[in-house]
Formats: structure tokens, sequence, C-alpha cells
């Protein structure tokens, strides 16, 4: 790749894991059976960025919630999620050549993401790839979540790299406008959401449909020559 980039940023879920459709599911639950509210499975999916205190803000107001009924419809959302998505874990198909090609290169690697840290832990620890990442930054390290930059800036500050030399990976809309915030440049992996989606962001270097994709399979080739 050209300007091989000194460190990647991985989102998690979309682009580690194709299980947006189980958050989808686990939202969907928690918003129209447990709460009432009267929201579509399209709605739902609009609604679900960001930390999960934030969706519930942005759907039902500020205040709407005390701190321990925001904890207790988290952990519910996420029990949900995880027993649902438990028996399809599995990596994004060429994605663990890719991590160990990276551990075998000058570049640092960081999972930035959106999902709370608990999260985090059953997805990595779950799928034994632990070893490959240098930094991880989750709901629980940030005061504003995605699309503000504050997550990946993080990451960037944590591996001690500018972020002009990260390169993020992104499957959704306010994942890359969140990177743009950070003025960092992004790879979007379709999984959850058609290219189209992304037309607005000229932080965009490239579209794969997974890691088997020529764009990966060529990343690291200047560093090789
Ligand atoms: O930043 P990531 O890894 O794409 O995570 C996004 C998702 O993280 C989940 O934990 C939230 O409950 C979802 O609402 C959100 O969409």
């Amino acid at each position: 790749m050209k300007d091989t980039p000194k460190a990647l940023l991985f989102d998690l879920n979309g682009t580690i894991i194709d299980d947006m459709h189980y958050h989808a599911e686990a939202w969907h639950h928690v918003l129209t059976k447990d709460l009432g509210a009267d929201l579509t499975w399209d709605e739902v999916k609009v609604q679900m960025y960001g930390k999960n205190e934030e969706v519930l803000a942005r759907i039902f107001g500020e205040d709407h919630f005390s701190d321990e009924e925001v904890r207790k419809l988290s952990s519910d959302k996420e029990s949900y999620y995880q027993e649902a998505y438990k028996p399809h874990l599995k990596l994004i198909d060429g994605l663990h050549n890719f991590l160990a090609e990276a551990a075998a290169h000058p570049v640092k690697v960081a999972i930035a993401t959106a999902a709370i840290t608990g999260n985090v832990d059953y997805i990595v620890d779950n799928l034994g790839i632990r070893q490959y990442f240098d930094e991880f930054v989750s709901a629980d390290d940030v005061e504003n979540s995605k699309p503000d930059p504050e997550t990946f800036l993080k990451a960037a500050e944590k591996l001690q790299e500018k972020p002009e030399d990260c390169v993020v990976f992104e499957d959704s809309a306010k994942g890359v406008e969140s990177a743009r915030n950070a003025g960092m440049r992004c790879i979007v992996i379709t999984t959850a959401h058609p290219k189209e989606e992304f037309e607005e962001y000229e932080n965009v270097i490239g579209f794969i449909q997974d890691y088997n994709d020529p764009l990966i399979k060529n990343f690291f080739q200047k560093d090789d020559k």
C-alpha cells in the first residue's frame, strides 16, 4: 500500500466480526419489547451507534432514565446480544491472516470501538486474538463515542502515533465520520452497509468485502520491496 501506515485501528462490531444483525436484534428487543418504544426495525438500526447510554438518550431524551436504569438496560442488551451471537462467533474471512501478517511488520494495531469493555473481552478472548492488539479503546474509555473523534484519537495517543499515520477499518457511516473527524484515512468493510452509504466521506481510501480482498493482500507490499 502507498504510504503504509504506522498504526491500524480496527472498529470491532461489523469490522472484526459480522455481528451487527445481532446488535440490532438485541436493541430491538430492549427498545420495543422491554421499554415499549414504537420503533421499526429500520428505525432501531438508524439509532444504533455510539455508546449504549448515547443510544438511549437519543431515543428517550437526556434524563429519562437514572444511571442505574441505564446500566441495567445496557447490561440486558449485551446479554441478549452475547447469547444470540455466541453460536455464530467467528472472525471475518481473511482477518486472522492479516493480523498475523501485521504482527510480522512494524505496524501497531488497536481495537477502537463504541462497544463496552465486556463485549471487547468477550469477542477477543473467545476468538483467542488478544495477542494481535497493542491497545484497546472501548465505550468505557471515552466521554463521547462515535461520530465524535475521541475513540480514534485516544487509540492513536495510546499507540503514540499521529492521526495521519493511522488507517482505520470501519463498517458504518458514523464510524467513518468519526475517523474523518479524527483526521484519519479509512478502509470500509461492506458487511453491514453498501458502498453507496459512504459517498460523502472523502477519507475513505478503499472498500473491501472481507480481508481476502486484493487491497489487503497487497497491504504491506511497499514495505517488502
Ligand atoms: O464501534 P463498533 O465496534 O462498531 O460498535 C458499535 C456498536 O456497539 C454496541 O455495543 C452498541 O450497543 C451498538 O449500539 C453500537 O452500534
